[in-house]
């Protein structure tokens, strides 16, 4: 497959000009003449001979940004002095901190946010626990907990390289559900040893977001932490993949008029994101679910170690049908990708039924390149923010947990992880839905509103809810 990783990266280059050699009007040419777009120019300083800027193109490819580099090196009166990958530049220092509700002015505030005022707070929770909700960060703060193993598509990078997603998916939880989240990245691989420790931080947490973990380890730490603990602990890459893959399913057969429960619906990788989906599809009445991973189609003839397979297998494939990817596909109606780079091409596209939907959601490659497939599919999404139709589990996560902590649920359940589902493609309107949009965008604030609104409802009618329902707030708020 022709990556689609990188492509259109900004750069910024940061040159000194010699004005007595070179105008900038003959650098801008240069760059346009190699197929760069300058997308911005500042000026960091100027004297009567020399300036210095930074000019930020939108390049191609890796390859591309040497190409330019290297041309603006061979350039007389041109002296590259840096050259920054804006991606890069957005990460110096990591991407969040933490910030006082109050400023501590003087001996006083100290006394009352500090020892000695403090401490009366501290014996008010220990005497009810449950003030800790109230007293505490607990009420609106998440743990984003990862070992490294299953990070995006990039697999087994450890705990530091996690990092920078975790990170990212507590800005999201902060910008979109206004959620303190904190990205705890664990140096161990040991199911039981990551139980416990999450166990023992959960105090300071209203709700436990687990996230690229690898299956099937993540299975028995999510229903462990689930069973021992009483706040909400939910694994983003199984339940939040699934649900905004159900909303954005329930939208594209909208418009290829096809029912769930009529479809045939291939998924490739049943790991964790696989396995979450085939459960919320067959829930909603799919009926029709191949699961195909490395070894091929996943059915009841064979004999699996991994455990999670085995169950698979007996929710799945009616027929039995068994061989490749290439195989199962024939007749298919719906793609969906939770696997690798790649693994879908044109030919497997042209075995499917009329008008296919085909959900390739590896990131950050999919597993098809989207404008290779888009001749061959009526709807075509992915898990990318630079292509329509992002189907991503931050569509989900933010608003899924602001109405769990909202109504201090225990748990997120089945019910709320549906209603959440129907919420999302709520917010795209019949005259609106067409093949570019059967999804509504990460920044439209209907998503966290109607998500949190049909997750509370869904929480109260489950009693799963701890909070008196006249108290909560009717706002997004904390
Ligand atoms: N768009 C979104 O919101 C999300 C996308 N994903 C993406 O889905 C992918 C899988 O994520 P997880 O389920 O968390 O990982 P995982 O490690 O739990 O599962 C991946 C599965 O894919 C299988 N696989 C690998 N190569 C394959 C191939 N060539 N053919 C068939 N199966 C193959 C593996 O054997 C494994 O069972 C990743 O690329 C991830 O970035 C995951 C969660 C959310
Ligand atoms: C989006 C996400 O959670 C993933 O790719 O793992
Ligand atoms: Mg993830």
């Amino acid at each position: 497959m022709s990556t689609v990783n990188n492509s259109n990266m900004n750069i910024v280059i940061r040159i000194q000009i010699d004005k007595m050699l070179i105008t900038f009007s003959d650098i801008a040419k240069e760059i346009g003449e190699m197929g760069g777009d300058i997308v911005g120019i500042d000026v960091i300083s100027s004297s009567k001979t020399h300036t210095i800027r930074d000019i930020t193109i939108n390049v191609n490819d890796q390859k591309h940004s040497h190409l330019m580099t290297e041309k603006m090196k061979d350039l007389e009166g041109v002296h590259v002095v840096s050259v920054s990958d804006r991606t890069f530049l957005l990460h110096i220092g990591g991407k969040i901190e933490v910030q006082s509700k109050n400023p501590i002015k003087n001996r006083d505030d100290l006394s009352r946010v500090y020892t000695p005022g403090v401490a009366k707070v501290c014996t008010a929770i220990s005497e009810e626990p449950s003030k800790a909700f109230s007293l505490t960060i607990k009420r609106n703060t998440v743990a984003v907990v990862s070992d490294g193993t299953a990070v995006l598509g990039l697999g087994d990078i450890g705990p530091l390289a996690a990092m920078p997603v975790m990170e990212g998916k507590a800005m999201l939880f902060k910008q979109m559900g206004e959620v303190d989240a904190f990205p705890i990245c664990l140096d161990t691989k040991d199911t039981e040893e990551i139980i416990q420790i999450v166990k023992s931080i959960a105090p300071a947490f209203g709700g436990i977001n687990l996230e690229d973990i690898s299956s099937p380890r993540c299975f028995e730490i999510e229903k462990r932490l689930k069973e021992e603990l009483d706040i909400p602990v939910f694994h983003d890459d199984q339940h939040g993949t699934a649900v905004v893959i159900l909303a954005g399913l329930i939208n594209a057969l909208k418009l290829t008029e096809k029912k769930l429960s009529e479809i045939k619906v291939v998924l490739t990788g049943i790991g964790a994101a696989g396995t979450a989906c085939a459960k919320i599809l067959l829930g909603a009445g799919v009926k029709n679910i191949i699961g195909v991973d490395i070894n091929g189609a996943i059915h009841r003839r064979e004999k699996y170690r991994n455990p999670s397979w085995t169950e698979f297998a007996k929710l799945t494939n009616p027929d039995n049908e068994t061989g490749s990817l290439s195989d199962v596909i024939e007749g298919a109606d719906v793609f969906i990708g939770v696997s690798a780079p790649g693994l879908l091409t044109v030919e497997h596209l042209k075995k499917m039924a009329r008008d296919p939907i085909v959900f390739a959601m590896a990131n950050p490659d999919p597993e098809i390149d989207p404008e290779l497939a888009e001749p061959y599919v009526r709807v075509m999404a992915t898990g990318r923010s630079d292509y329509p139709n992002q189907i991503n589990n931050v569509l989900c996560f933010p608003g899924i947990f602001r109405g769990a902590l909202d109504c201090r649920a225990r748990i997120i359940n089945e019910e709320m992880k549906i209603a959440a589902a129907q919420a999302i493609a709520s917010v795209v309107t019949d005259d609106e839905l067409n093949e570019s949009y059967i999804i509504p965008s990460v920044f439209n604030k209907k998503v966290v509103e109607r998500v949190r609104e049909a997750v509370i409802k869904a929480a109260y009618k489950t009693e799963v809810a701890r909070k008196d329902p006249l108290i909560i707030d009717s706002r997004l708020s904390k």
